[in-house]
């Protein structure tokens, strides 16, 4: 299995899915790279490694003090694989200028982020992964031209 750094970041209503889904998917998560917002990063890594799972992680800054911005820099350097960013859709944010440019970054770069339990899912058991003859297509940023 190629080795992954995944970035993890959950908003404060979502870090209960966040942590239920990374306990849930320990073993895979323990094969991987795993960089996390601060408070997100806490508490998974706290939960994985009750699980008695051995976890690489590096912790950035809390969200709201530029985490997500952190991570939007590693995106543009191509440092990320994969985004799972469980995002609180019914309350603001007051960081929500970061969060934007994170999602942004992601869809620039043509990095796959997956902002509910079951995207991340099917992100994670996706063969193409290993696939090396598997090349992602970039986004085209051209006029679609009729005929
Ligand atoms: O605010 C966040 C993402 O926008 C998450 O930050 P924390 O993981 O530090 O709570």
């Amino acid at each position: 299995m190629k080795r992954l750094t995944i970035a993890l970041v959950a908003h404060d209503n979502r870090k209960a899915d966040m942590v239920e889904w990374a306990v849930h998917n320990a073993t895979y998560l323990s094969h991987h790279h795993l960089v996390c917002t601060g408070t997100t990063g806490g508490l998974v890594k706290k939960a994985l490694e009750e699980t008695g799972a051995i976890i690489d992680m590096t912790r950035m800054h809390s969200g709201p003090l530029g985490g997500d911005a952190e991570i939007a820099a590693m995106v543009v350097r191509k440092e990320i694989d994969l985004a799972v960013f469980l995002i609180d859709d019914l309350n603001p944010q007051p960081h929500e200028a970061d969060i934007q440019m994170l999602l942004r970054q992601c869809r620039v770069h043509n990095v796959p982020i997956a902002c509910n339990r079951y995207s991340a899912d099917l992100m994670i058991t996706s063969s193409l992964w290993d696939d090396d003859s598997y090349v992602p297509t970039e986004p085209k940023y051209e006029y679609f031209k009729r005929e």
